[in-house]
């Protein structure tokens, strides 16, 4: 990519997409194009037709998307179905009419059968029955998968799905019910802590085990992937024969290479935010996945390097929650 070149970052106040704008910042790309939520709303077919045709970025990254924990995608089903799938719909066809070079699709881990061998490599797509707690949200990033090869195979152009893992870091949401695993336990731990609590309920039964990425590593790896020379690029696009055996979807996993139970990152989380009290766990709440861990070698074979511990990550981002809660300390 071009420094000069226009790009689109779609939601870019996110936690990937925060991280975006500051990996793309830093790297000296200085045309970047975002619109809140408030300002274009991506389900809307129109809107997104008309900002592609008067902004006609020429690479975009879309991070916006409707994004929760465990009981948000069980709470809330239709909205992680039709929302994902508006919105991808919308941004990945008009990317095509007006001839974006290049667009990065975000996906989840989620995406893979729940019982996958271990680490999941990209081929293990559609081998199996998914995991019922997000299954709507995994299905509507299967299809945005699905639609980038489509458009490559019919229209040649460059479209890559990244599958992220278990994400995290400064920006994150920490709403108590509907966040993910890492903010919802830092601010449970922190007011804990506070309000002098002597414990601390986890959700589930703390076996289950997760593979964390810090935002920002995610997004490093999402502008190295998009800044990859157009053969390097062009392998990571999979293949569009579909008779050939090697007809592989455009896929790249996104992960740090190893995972910790629940009960482990509690213990973690409980050291970085002080907290001396009990951890108990409550079984009558979903585990989800038992252990989703990627193989993450295509993207570190090409030369990807992660940065961030699970340590430094966890302090970082409760020193972030802790800039935006002050009034509890
Ligand atoms: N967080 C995680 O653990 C994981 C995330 N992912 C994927 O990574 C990507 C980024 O996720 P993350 O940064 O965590 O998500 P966030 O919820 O932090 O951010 C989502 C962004 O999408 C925007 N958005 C949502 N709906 C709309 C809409 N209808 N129109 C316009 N903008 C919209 C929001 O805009 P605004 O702020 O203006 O409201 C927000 O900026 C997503 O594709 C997600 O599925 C994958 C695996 C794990
Ligand atoms: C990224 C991924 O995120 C979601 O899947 P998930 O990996 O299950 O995500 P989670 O972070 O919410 O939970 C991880 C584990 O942690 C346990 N857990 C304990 N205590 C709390 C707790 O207080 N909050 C939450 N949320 N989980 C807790 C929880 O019971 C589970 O065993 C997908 O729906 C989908 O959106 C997706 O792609």
């Amino acid at each position: 990519m071009d420094k000069n070149a226009k790009i689109y970052v779609a939601g870019h106040r996110g936690l990937v997409g925060s991280a975006l704008i500051r990996s793309l910042t830093q790297k000296g790309y200085n045309n970047l194009i975002t619109r809140s939520h408030a300002e274009l709303d991506l389900t809307n077919h129109t809107a997104v037709k008309e900002f592609f045709a008067t902004e006609k970025p020429e690479y975009v990254l879309l991070a916006a998307a409707k994004v929760g924990g465990i009981y948000a995608n069980n709470t809330y089903p239709a909205e992680f179905i039709h929302e994902n799938l508006a919105i991808q719909t919308n941004v990945i066809h008009q990317s095509y009419v007006n001839g974006v070079k290049r667009l990065l699709f975000l996906g989840s881990s989620c995406i893979y059968p729940r019982d996958c061998p271990q680490p999941i490599k990209e081929e293990y797509l559609l081998t199996g029955p998914l995991e019922a707690t997000n299954r709507p949200y995994a299905l509507a990033k299967i299809a945005g998968i699905e639609m980038c090869w489509s458009y490559n195979r019919q229209y040649g152009t460059q479209f890559l799905a990244a599958m992220p893992t278990n994400l995290y870091g400064p920006g994150d949401n920490y709403h108590p019910e509907n966040s993910h695993v890492i903010p919802a336990l830092i601010r449970k731990f922190h007011e804990a802590k506070i309000d002098n609590r002597s414990e601390v309920v986890v959700w589930g039964t703390g076996s289950p085990m997760r593979e964390f990425l810090y935002n920002q590593d995610m997004a490093d790896a999402c502008v190295f992937l998009m800044q990859l020379e157009d053969d390097l690029f062009s392998k990571c696009l999979g293949s569009n024969d579909s008779h050939a055996e090697s007809f592989q979807p455009p896929l790249v996993n996104i992960g740090s290479g190893s995972d910790i139970t629940i009960r482990e990152l509690a213990e973690k989380i409980g050291e970085v935010v002080g907290y001396q009290g009990n951890i108990s766990f409550d079984s009558t709440k979903p585990d989800g996945t038992l252990r989703k861990l990627m193989d993450s070698s295509k993207i570190f074979n090409l030369g990807h390097v992660n940065q961030f511990s699970l340590e430094s990550g966890l302090t970082n981002t409760y020193n972030d929650f802790k800039s935006i809660h002050t009034q509890k300390l």
